[in-house]
């Protein structure tokens, strides 16, 4: 086994939300005082690390961002090194992102190129965002990169595979939080209460028509409630219900237009239903953007000198904060195939981890040809 898989497997082990990646923090942290501490530059912002590997004669600063962050879902993977942690899990393939950052790092501390390189270890892309603010850092002005790039694992590419695209790659999105607040009462007495079941699930198919009546056929949108929280007891009529989702779109402007029609159609629940409601657009994260000349460079790159297989892939309504970096400084994002049978965000995602090494001589061997032009 690589010491990467190693890496990938141990870190796979102690998965934590966002902006509570301690464990993960000290992790990262001890595996870099193993390395030469010559060439190496640490910062720390909140549970995030900023690494320098300095180069012999820099020019410029490639950027490489890592997410650090798990999710909370019970893993059912049954691996030998599944999740130490109940209720959390790298279902989303950061202990993968890591363990590649990590292994591209450690080649340029031994092998050092003309041009400097800066890893960022991102907290919470999951959810609230950490891209952005650390964007806003003293130390991200001080090592502000030229260019930068990431990637995230694909479960359906295959192993030896990346998928890309110039232009944009992953949609807008944005939370979405509903609270319904009625009136509750005995289950025998609709007639004197305002029940808020009735009236969340008439708002979850009211919001789903917003996708086929209000957002062109040729646009994209999507609306997902992965949470209801409603009730008490089966005899008792809920007063309040909260619904908790996202909203994806394909610009910024269609996600405009969809959030000012879920405040219609909230506010048309408010008088039909007869209840208080609010409604928290939460997080949002701006569109992963691929810069042009830089993204087809990479592939040609990719294509001629790797055994990497280079598909042209569609936009995903995926989102990633790494859209924020991408809006301020040149670069790209990648997918990179995993082959896994269940998907991302489940609870049985098990990716090939053949694709560790794979991607990081890929990665190592396009950097050295950017940083030591
Ligand atoms: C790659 C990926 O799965 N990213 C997440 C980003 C979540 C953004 C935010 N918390 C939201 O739900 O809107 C995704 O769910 O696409």
């Amino acid at each position: 086994m690589s010491s990467f898989v190693k890496i990938r497997r141990d870190l796979h082990q102690i998965p934590e939300l966002g902006f509570q990646e301690f464990k993960t923090q000290r992790y990262v942290l001890s595996y870099l005082q193993t390395l030469p501490e010559a060439r190496l530059e640490i910062k720390l912002w909140e549970t995030g690390i900023f690494v320098k590997v300095k180069g012999t004669e820099p020019k410029k600063i490639i950027g490489y961002r890592t997410d650090i962050d798990g999710l909370p879902i019970v893993e059912e993977t049954g691996l030998e090194f599944h999740s130490k942690h109940a209720t959390e899990m790298h279902a989303c393939g950061h202990d993968f992102h890591m363990s590649i950052a990590l292994g591209v790092l450690t080649h340029f501390v031994h092998h050092p190129i003309k041009d400097d390189l800066l890893f960022i270890f991102q907290p919470a892309e999951e959810g609230p965002g950490g891209a952005e603010p650390m964007l806003k850092t003293d130390i991200m002005k001080e090592w502000m990169p030229d260019m930068i790039l990431a990637l995230h694992i694909a479960p359906e590419y295959p192993v030896g595979s990346i998928a890309i695209r110039e232009g944009l790659l992953f949609a807008n999105t944005s939370e979405l939080f509903i609270d319904l607040k009625g009136k509750g009462g005995h289950a025998a007495y609709p007639h004197q209460t305002n029940d808020m079941i009735i009236a969340a699930c008439s708002l979850v198919t009211q919001l789903q028509s917003i996708i086929s009546r209000n957002v062109d056929p040729l646009d994209s949108a999507v609306i997902t409630i992965g949470k209801i929280t409603s009730g008490t007891v089966q005899n008792i009529i809920a007063e309040k219900a909260r619904l908790e989702g996202t909203i994806r779109t394909l610009s910024v402007e269609s996600m405009d237009k969809v959030k000012k029609r879920i405040e219609e159609i909230v506010k048309g629940i408010e008088v039909g239903y007869q209840c208080e409601t609010k409604i928290d657009f939460g997080a949002m994260y701006y569109q992963v953007y691929n810069e042009a000349k830089l993204t087809k460079e990479f592939m040609e790159f990719v294509d001629r000198n790797t055994d990497v297989k280079v598909i042209e892939c569609n936009e995903a309504m995926t989102g990633e904060d790494f859209g924020y970096m991408l809006k301020e400084i040149p670069g790209f994002m990648f997918w990179l195939g995993v082959e896994s049978e269940y998907g991302l965000h489940h609870s049985k995602l098990n990716p090939n981890e053949q694709a560790i090494d794979t991607a990081i001589n890929m990665i190592c061997q396009y950097i050295e040809y950017k940083g030591n032009a």
